[in-house]
């Protein structure tokens, strides 16, 4: 396990070691195991992960049917650099019947994908041919808000802004310094998707902007050293980007009950100042995408030795790195999100973008009820899959 400098950095390695790796096989055939999965793992220092600071890994098997050593780093396929997803459920954050494990439907998927590209080449649309391009695939808890519906004493379910955050990059910087150590092969600097589903797509961009807009100390605590250049690509999926926007949505397009509900899980993560609203939000914060193309600056949220430093020191960051990648999806049969919500941040980042940033913007398509994608998950590893063989 790799392990950090300053040891009040260290996560909790002990507990990686003893969740075992279990099976993952094909859904179609239970006999070929496709992956490996640990559930369930702290990303906390040890003793100090709530229920729900912990997250879910997977990674594609290899030709051995032996569970790989509990102790095992995640390996890329074929010693070749590839790239890990990481998934952030949605849930308005605060429903306790989605977690983690909402990802396993399209975990299992894009692990079959994998494992049958491993054997026929597959030609991606820049027409390179690409065999097996996943490292591994994440799946973040973090603290939840309370649910009036759901009273809870635990103490993982009180949180408000910016615990949500903080907790998403804690588990970020969890899997960075210790997944991806560089003796582990998967040391390439541009190597994480992101992709949220609802409030989660609204966290994986907040993710990539400076964590001194949520007021997170620094040094912080639990430490978070968490290199947000490294996210090549982002993905939201019937996300929410403006919440001022949906609070305040036209009454006769949206029915009451709903408008109650997003006023009372808007206040109830952010609280009633609609200014804090528009300032989390990656439709209605100000100035944030070159915080992401520009990465993480000196001395920034201890990002003082930036792994690799290709653009830690804020200089020369835009000659070296690679295009960033923003695939939004939105469902036209979403009862739940509108589409004005894609449309929104759509026209910000496209404005951004403009203003000399290495940034693509793609809109792909999806059907369905505001939970199918998750639930059903093929068409969800679909994109997932197509924007990795893409980058
Ligand atoms: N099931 C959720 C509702 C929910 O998830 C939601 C409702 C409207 C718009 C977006 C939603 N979820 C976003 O993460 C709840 O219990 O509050």
């Amino acid at each position: 396990m790799a392990s950090v400098s300053g040891t009040e950095l260290e996560a909790d390695t002990g507990a990686w070691a003893s969740v075992p790796w279990t099976p993952v096989t094909d859904r179609d055939d239970c006999n070929t195991i496709i992956g490996w999965r640990k559930a369930n793992i702290p990303y906390l220092p040890a003793g100090t992960a709530l229920s729900l600071q912990t997250l879910d890994v997977w990674i594609p098997a290899s030709t051995t049917v032996a569970a790989p050593d509990a102790s095992i780093l995640p390996c890329p396929p074929n010693g070749s650099a590839g790239k890990w997803i990481i998934y952030i459920h949605g849930g308005a954050w605060r429903d306790p019947a989605i977690d983690a494990s909402s990802f396993s439907a399209a975990a299992t998927k894009l692990l079959h994908f994998q494992h049958t590209s491993t054997n026929t080449p597959i030609t991606t649309n820049n027409n390179r041919k690409s065999t097996g391009c996943i490292a591994g695939l994440a799946s973040l808890n973090y603290r939840l808000s309370p649910h009036p519906s759901h009273p809870s004493d635990d103490p993982s379910r009180q949180a408000t802004h910016p615990e949500h955050i903080s907790d998403v990059l804690s588990a970020l910087s969890f899997l960075q310094q210790h997944l991806f150590h560089p003796n582990n092969n998967n040391n390439n600097m541009d190597d994480m998707i992101l992709a949220g589903h609802s409030c989660g797509a609204t966290l994986a961009f907040q993710a990539v902007m400076a964590p001194s807009r949520w007021g997170l100390p620094s040094p912080p605590s639990p430490p978070r050293l968490f290199t947000r250049s490294r996210v090549r690509a982002i993905v939201g999926l019937n996300g929410l980007y403006d919440l001022a926007g949906v609070v305040h949505s036209d009454s006769t397009s949206t029915p009451a009950w709903l408008r109650e509900a997003y006023a009372e899980f808007t206040r109830g993560a952010f609280g009633d100042d609609e200014d804090v609203w528009r300032a989390v939000c990656p439709a209605t914060a100000q100035g944030w995408v070159p915080e992401w193309l520009r990465g993480n600056q000196e001395g920034e949220d201890g990002a003082a030795g930036d792994a690799g430093g290709d653009d830690g020191d804020g200089q020369q960051p835009e000659a070296k790195a690679a295009e960033k990648v923003v695939v939004l999806v939105q469902s036209r049969q979403d009862s739940l999100v509108p589409y004005d919500q894609l449309e929104k941040l759509r026209g910000y980042l496209l404005a951004a973008a403009g203003q000399g940033g290495r940034l693509r913007v793609e809109e792909l398509h999806a059907g369905g009820e505001h939970d199918d994608i998750w639930r059903e998950g093929g068409r969800m590893a679909e994109i997932l899959w197509q924007v990795v063989a893409g980058l």
